[in-house]
């Protein structure tokens, strides 16, 4: 038999996934039907046309239409090179499964006209079954290359209704509760609402993330054969799923609405709430009270992080224009500021500096030198050399690297940081330090860059009080410097202590950043070669994510679909047609069961036809109606066109 796009034939080793089973014989079929297989030479009655049937006529009568379309009159014999479509019951020919569907018939509705006689008949396409030996005769609707190459820019528009993201400005200012959400409604005209709208919105309270429901995999893996693979195998490991959820939660908390003293707007910013909640007076920079709150922005949507210094005013205007000079500063180590103004939203002559959020931060300060984990000084000289330093040398290196490179990048574009303090550094995630809050000196003590030289070096030598206060594990451990160094030479390498008493040296001209960084050079490269092969294993995660976002969007494509009660007036929408091969496809990927009856719960069976459907390729499986009385042999590129048009079929906007 010749392989056509019009005609579909199993290949001898097409996987029948769900097992071919002569149906048994129910007391509405008491006798066997004979094999239809046209034979050659000989003539096979004409069917009766279904148009006439149900509509009284056909419209294609006299424009090719091969069935029968006089009524009373028996069936016609058909000559016996007329191509003919037809599915036959699987009962019938078990093993060679003459299928003789046409693959245009994945696109076959169809019996129930969606258009009134009147209004042109859709063009649908050739043939479907829906119970054996039963055959609908229709036009194509499209040609096949148009179905197969169906435009990009559409798909890219299906997918885009996909986006659950909740960073744009529409689903930041959704409504919260019920009662707002129903307001909004009833002010919004029908053609104004956005059909996803909805699906993004927070409408009730986020629930905290329960931890606990991560489940770990089992600590003694059972032995796999070849090709077997483990559940976990197919997605991120569960810690960097938690830390990355976890964020994610913190951008979308919104804080309390509770807190009424606070603005409801600050110039384009709402959505405000404190970040430092543990003091009620706000913390000092440089004397004056300070406020940092997480806010929404209006026109991108996104979280900044307001720092609002209270009651303040410039002495001078030329102040504001450093905020332009720190604009240029977009380094990985800093954190990047993107705006600053003055505003009277909080009663008072406010001074607020945008920056951008960072979520799940903690300062240096609380990470290492808290109360709770700040040993006591002096009993520092206690602790014997044997046991581990508070912060390992790895990571003292790796904030050295860091904080150096920062403070290169602003140097050299004529800046100092001016805010070298364990407050004023962010930790996110492992060891990934930020300089924070830059700029904000530089517009309270303004003067015009003449004290930069000056201000440089304190950057320098605060960076080394840092590493001591850290070494040491406590912030007082640079009033007893002796001391310090007695305790940084038992538990840390000659290059660290030397980087540091470099940095705490005399300021002098020759003392800069640069010698620094070439001071540091050996541990810059081990720096690098960690970052690189984090940077590795992210993206080797990244790419197997990629492929669960995939399989997302075409699974929830589908659920949109499936057993639908009603679309367009039509209550058996989703039991027909393409929808119908889209229900079938569903049972073969999730629904098989052995020969025993038990189900077949085979996540990488799924997971790999999912992957084929997205893929569109053209390898073809039989698909099988549940009562067993049809197959239907079709390839993932065709069901996946079924998707496609179905999905278009529901987002068309048709009541
Ligand atoms: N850009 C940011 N992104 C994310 N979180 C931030 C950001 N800036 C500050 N934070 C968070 O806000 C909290 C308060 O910041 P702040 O600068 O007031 O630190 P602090 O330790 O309270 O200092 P101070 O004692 O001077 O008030 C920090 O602990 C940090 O977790």
């Amino acid at each position: 038999m010749q392989k056509s796009l019009g005609q579909i034939v199993v290949p001898s080793h097409s996987p029948a996934a769900i097992p071919i089973v002569a149906p048994s014989d129910g007391p509405n079929s008491p006798t066997p039907k004979p094999v239809s297989k046209p034979l050659k030479g000989i003539n096979v009655p004409k069917r009766q046309c279904r148009n006439v049937i149900i509509h009284g006529f056909c419209k294609y009568e006299d424009k090719g239409c091969e069935f029968n379309h006089d009524g009373n009159k028996p069936p016609q014999e058909i000559p016996e090179n007329k191509p003919k479509l037809r599915v036959q019951s699987p009962s019938t020919r078990p093993t060679t499964m003459v299928s003789t569907v046409s693959a245009d018939s994945v696109n076959a509705p169809v019996f129930v006209p969606k258009f009134s006689l009147e209004a042109p008949l859709p063009p649908v396409s050739t043939t479907v079954e829906s119970t054996p030996n039963e055959e609908i005769e229709t036009e194509p609707l499209t040609s096949p290359e148009q179905e197969y190459n169906h435009p990009m820019p559409s798909l890219t528009r299906e997918f885009s209704n996909f986006s659950l993201g909740n960073d744009s400005p529409t689903a930041q200012a959704l409504p919260q509760t019920p009662s707002q959400m129903l307001n909004s409604m009833v002010m919004m005209q029908p053609e104004q609402t956005d059909q996803y709208y909805y699906m993004n919105s927070a409408v009730y309270q986020r629930q905290p993330l329960q931890y606990h429901l991560y489940s770990a995999p089992p600590t003694r893996m059972p032995k796999l054969a070849a090709n077997q693979k483990t559940i976990q195998s197919f997605f991120m490991p569960d810690d960097l799923r938690e830390q990355l959820t976890e964020r994610n939660e913190k951008v979308l908390t919104i804080g309390s609405t509770h807190d009424q003293s606070l603005p409801q707007e600050v110039h384009i910013y709402h959505s405000l709430s404190l970040l430092d909640d543990t003091s009620s007076n706000g913390g000092k920079f440089f004397g004056h009270t300070s406020w940092v709150y997480k806010s929404v922005c209006s026109v991108d949507g996104r979280s900044y992080v307001l720092v609002r210094i209270a009651d303040c005013r410039l002495a001078n205007e030329l102040a504001m224009s450093m905020v332009e000079n720190w604009k240029r500063i977009r380094h990985c180590n800093v954190v990047a500021i993107r705006d600053a103004f003055s505003t009277s939203a909080f009663d008072d002559s406010s001074l607020v500096f945008v920056y951008d959020y960072h979520p799940c931060s903690e300062t240096l300060q609380h990470t290492h030198l808290s109360s709770q984990t700040q040993t006591n000084f002096q009993r520092q000289s206690q602790i014997k050399a044997s046991s581990s330093p508070h912060v390992p040398e790895s990571t003292l290196w790796s904030y050295i690297t860091q904080i150096a490179s920062a403070l290169k990048s602003i140097h050299a574009l004529g800046l100092a940081a001016r805010v070298m303090d364990p407050t004023k550094i962010l930790v996110t995630g492992k060891n990934r330090i930020r300089l924070n809050c830059v700029c904000i000196a530089d517009v309270l003590q303004f003067d015009g860059g003449q004290s930069l030289s000056r201000h440089q070096q304190e950057d320098l030598l605060a960076f080394g009080k840092i590493i001591v206060a850290l070494a040491c594990n406590s912030t007082h451990s640079i009033q007893n410097l002796s001391q310090s160094f007695e305790y940084i030479s038992r538990f840390y390498s000659p290059d660290l202590k030397n980087t540091i008493l470099y940095l705490l040296s005399k300021p002098m001209p020759t003392k800069t950043v640069d010698e620094v960084v070439s001071l540091i050079g050996p541990h810059i490269l081990q720096e690098i070669n960690g970052n690189h092969s984090y940077n590795d294993t992210l993206e080797n995660e990244l790419s197997r994510e990629l492929e669960n976002a995939r399989l997302v969007r075409i699974m929830s494509k589908m659920a949109f679909i499936n057993e639908r009660p009603v679309f367009d007036m039509d209550p058996s929408w989703s039991e027909t047609g393409d929808r119908y091969i889209i229900k079938l496809f569903r049972d073969y990927v999730f629904h098989q069961v052995d020969a025993k009856g038990t189900p077949v719960v085979d996540m990488v069976h799924a997971i790999t036809c999912l992957n084929k459907l997205d893929a569109g390729v053209d390898e073809k499986i039989m698909l099988m109606s549940r009562d067993e009385q049809s197959c239907l042999v079709v390839s993932y590129k065709e069901v996946k066109n079924c998707i496609i048009n179905s999905f278009n079929d529901l987002t068309s906007g048709r009541k």
